[in-house]
């Protein structure tokens, strides 16, 4: 529960099967790298950030892994303040399948745009690359949202999703904070 120098966030990390939503967040609350995949249905975690000298109370909803018949959960579009939008860059389906969620944020929630980050995971997996760097960028710019690519095995840019994440739920509520990270704005 949020004090009154909290803000409280709700975030929903989406994306097809085995991209490694569950690793990243894992990575991200509890520090830690999860080798073996069992798939999820849903887990939610808390975690306190401090980011711009603001504390956050973030809950972050890790979901099952969503394929184009998957509808959109209620309890992923009402009272959300951010979505974490996963593809792996070696699964080029796995980035078609973030366009069809991402319609469904969109046409669920009216509006054209939500506080969202664009994140192709498994960077480290180089040698199986099918999405290049500048496919991720270009649609995250169509997206007005930021993009990364990051390894929630070598933790890297982890922290850098949520921060973003942050950064725009903050544009929201009228006050553009953007974070300072070694990472493209779109
Ligand atoms: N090399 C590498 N493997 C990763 C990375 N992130 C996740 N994995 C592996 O990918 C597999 C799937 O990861 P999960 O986090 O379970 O994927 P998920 O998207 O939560 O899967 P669902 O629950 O089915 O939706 C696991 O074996 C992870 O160890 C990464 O950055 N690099």
């Amino acid at each position: 529960m949020a004090t009154d120098n909290e803000k409280s966030r709700k975030i929903v990390v989406l994306g097809f099967r085995a991209v490694g939503k569950s690793t990243l967040t894992v990575q991200f609350v509890e520090n830690h790298f999860v080798d073996s995949y069992y798939p999820t249905i849903e887990n939610t975690f808390t975690k306190a950030i401090k980011y711009n000298g603001q504390e956050y109370q973030c809950e972050i909803i890790d979901t099952a892994g969503q394929d184009e018949f998957s509808i959109l959960n209620s309890r992923h579009a009402v009272g959300i303040h951010g979505y974490v939008l996963v593809y792996s860059i070696t699964s080029k389906s796995s980035l078609e399948m973030v366009k069809i969620i991402r319609d469904k944020i969109v046409n669920y929630t009216g509006s054209e745009w939500v506080p969202m980050v664009l994140v192709g995971n498994k960077s480290d997996l180089h040698l199986q690359r099918q999405v290049s760097e500048e496919e991720g960028r270009e649609l995250a710019h169509q997206w007005s949202c930021p993009w990364t690519e990051a390894s929630a095995k070598h933790n890297e840019n982890i922290n850098l999703i949520f921060e973003m994440l942050l950064a725009e739920s903050e544009k929201l509520a009228g006050t553009d904070a953007a974070p300072k990270g070694g990472c493209i704005i779109c």
